[in-house]
């Protein structure tokens, strides 16, 4: 059944404040962030290299610590606690000697769960990326599409109400991309956790979100949002609609002025 775009920022899960980042040899990665992620929203970062993109996410993940602002968490400022966030990075980065379901099973492992209360966790977000039948098996036995999968149902396997995603589709091909994005958009609309995507594709950032967020290098900031308010899910006629060619012109001309310092006036 067709649902709508989430409204924007709709009780906010994570609320960012002028949140900044400037690294101890003085460059300022991510200057004034002001962001409310809201339930069930998919949010892309779009932008070009070094304006902070994966700096927001780690700051987001509490991977490193901001040099100012705040960052409010279901109303409460505090730090996520693992199970209440997924990561996903470019790279699976999955332990070779361990099977696909102990590299699944890894964070409830962290967390203290006993195996055997956690196999059938497990066995559920292998079946959520469609990986049920490689259980058993090993990274190297994988195609890159389907380790990207495992790293997938590893970030969802404590049923994360956020999860955090670094270009996870940026090294794969064409068809295996699309594959991983409506998969993703399949298990987002069933589970309602919430997604930020950080991604360099203006077509991928437009597929996916209902908001897009267009960052600037030098200082690293926000310079735009944009709303794709179309309903979902979306799939082959939505990658072929004039209205989709029309979101991505709008972004692109967006991200055009990223680029090139430009103000843009929506
Ligand atoms: N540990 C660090 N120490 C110093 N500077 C850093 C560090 N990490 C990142 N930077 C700088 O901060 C800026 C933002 O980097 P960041 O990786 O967040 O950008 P990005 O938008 O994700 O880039 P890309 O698209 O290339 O991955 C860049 O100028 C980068 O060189």
């Amino acid at each position: 059944m067709a649902h709508p775009a989430p409204a924007a920022t709709a009780r906010p899960l994570v609320s960012l404040r002028q949140v900044g980042k400037r690294f101890a040899n003085g460059t300022l990665a991510l200057q004034d962030m002001t962001l409310d992620i809201g339930e069930h929203d998919f949010i892309s970062l779009l932008g070009p290299s070094g304006c902070g993109k994966s700096t927001a996410l780690r700051l987001m993940a509490g991977l490193a610590r901001s040099s100012g602002g705040t960052m409010h968490w279901s109303g409460a400022e505090q730090t996520p606690s693992g199970r209440e966030l997924g990561f996903v990075f470019q790279e699976p980065t999955l332990m070779p000697w361990a099977k696909v379901f102990d590299n699944v099973r890894l964070p409830l492992k962290l967390a203290g769960m006993r195996r055997d209360a956690a196999a059938p966790v497990v066995r559920q977000a292998l079946e959520m990326v469609g990986l049920s039948r490689f259980a058993d098996v090993y990274p190297r036995e994988l195609s890159g599409g389907m380790k990207m999968r495992v790293s997938i149902a590893r970030a969802l396997v404590t049923r994360p109400r956020l999860l955090l995603m670094d270009e996870p589709f940026a090294a794969l091909d064409e068809m295996t991309r699309i594959k991983l994005n409506n998969d993703l958009l399949a298990i987002w609309r069933e589970h309602r956790f919430s997604v930020v995507f950080v991604t360099h594709s203006v077509y991928e950032s437009v597929y996916l979100s209902n908001r897009i967020v267009v960052m600037a290098a030098r200082p690293g900031r926000v310079i735009d949002e944009l709303h794709i308010d179309e309903p979902y899910p979306r799939g082959a006629d939505w990658r072929s609609a004039a209205r989709y060619h029309a979101h991505c012109t709008a972004v692109s001309q967006s991200l055009h002025g990223a680029l090139h310092g430009l103000g843009i006036d929506h």
